[in-house]
């Protein structure tokens, strides 16, 4: 006996490299299970509109190495609204839905815990590039979206080394420096400015300074986005080393693009296995995650209301390294 018989599946808010891997194994365990799979288009805008079907194991063929969605994202504001979410919840008991998987990040995880606020069954997997969903190690997409900055870093040391100048590197992250982190250690960047850390640009120009006397041929500067923009910091570097010609790099969508790497893809197949035996043993308003390599299911409220910490011994890693 199954707590749930038919589920649903969306994508919503910004889309990761690895979705496609999730949406795949949730239809394709669905129907191993015996439930009837069905798919929102357009995330929460798309269930408003009873934009769903219904999926079948071929509906999801040759998706796996693709990036973006299948079923498309959106951002939808109707949905922040209790009368959003009591139209979504009633369009899904209409077609005797009673199961709802979102992947997404923690927007569309608030989405999903209103849901189960008005009786609808939900799961939540982590999928975002920025890695900043707390009670998980790892979101879907994230391992691509750090592979993709590291390439680009390889390709900026080339030329950066040729006129040996600096580079700064923009990257994605809303609020979170772990995209900066991760591909800064990867990519040997001398500084890493990321949220989590105050920094001093004083500090910063002289280790450049130093860096350059010491006989470096090029530096590397990775900015998270929410730290501010790459320009302002070259500015602010300029004034205090101005012999310095920094060259500012923004690597913008292309992180979310491109397909997903073998990690992410089995993240996201396992992730998308397990929230839908979750449901089937008839837990609900659960974020999905993984960690030290174990499957977790965690409250929403909970993970929604923790800030995921920040990884010191990393950041001070990749500064040790990179003298
Ligand atoms: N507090 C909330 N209550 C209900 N729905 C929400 C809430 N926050 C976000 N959402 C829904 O989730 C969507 C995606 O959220 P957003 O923060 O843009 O992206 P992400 O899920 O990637 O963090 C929003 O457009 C909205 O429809
Ligand atoms: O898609 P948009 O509106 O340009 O949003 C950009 C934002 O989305 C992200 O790529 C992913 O964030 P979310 O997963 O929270 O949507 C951020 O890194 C970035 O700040
Ligand atoms: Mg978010």
């Amino acid at each position: 006996m199954t707590a749930v018989k038919k589920i649903a599946v969306l994508t919503s808010g910004g889309d990761s490299q690895g979705m496609n891997a999730a949406v795949r194994a949730v239809v394709r365990s669905g129907l191993y299970f015996g439930l009837e799979v069905y798919g929102v288009q357009r995330g929460y805008h798309g269930l408003l509109n009873d934009d769903i079907f219904q999926m079948d194991l071929r509906s999801v063929g040759d998706i796996i190495h693709r990036g973006g969605t299948v079923l498309q994202s959106a951002r939808c504001k109707e949905f922040r609204t209790l009368e959003g979410q009591q139209k979504g919840a009633q369009i899904l008991r209409d077609r005797g839905i009673d199961g709802l998987i979102v992947i997404g990040g923690d927007g569309s995880y608030q989405g999903a815990n209103k849901l189960s606020q008005q009786g609808i069954k939900t799961m939540g997997l982590p999928g975002t590039i920025d890695n900043d969903i707390s009670f998980t190690d790892y979101t879907i997409g994230f391992d691509t979206a750090v592979s993709v900055v590291v390439d680009a870093i390889n390709k900026l040391r080339d030329t950066m080394s040729s006129h040996e100048r600096s580079s700064i590197v923009e990257v994605m992250g809303r609020h979170c420096g772990d995209i900066a982190l991760h591909a800064g250690l990867a990519s040997g960047a001398e500084t890493i400015l990321v949220p989590e850390v105050e920094f001093n640009m004083d500090e910063v120009a002289e280790r450049m300074k130093q860096n350059f006397a010491h006989g470096k041929r090029h530096s590397i500067i990775i900015v998270a986005e929410g730290v501010g923009r790459g320009e302002d910091v070259a500015a602010e570097l300029v004034k205090r080393f101005p012999t310095n010609d920094p060259r500012v790099t923004v690597l913008g969508h292309i992180q979310r693009g491109g397909t997903p790497t073998a990690f992410d893809r089995n993240l996201a197949s396992r992730l998308g296995d397990f929230a839908v035996r979750q449901l089937i043993e008839g837990q609900s308003d659960k974020a999905c995650g993984i960690i030290k390599g174990e499957l977790v299911a965690t409250d929403i409220n909970t993970v929604v209301n923790t800030k995921k910490p920040f990884n010191m011994d990393l950041y001070e890693l990749a500064i040790r390294l990179s003298q």
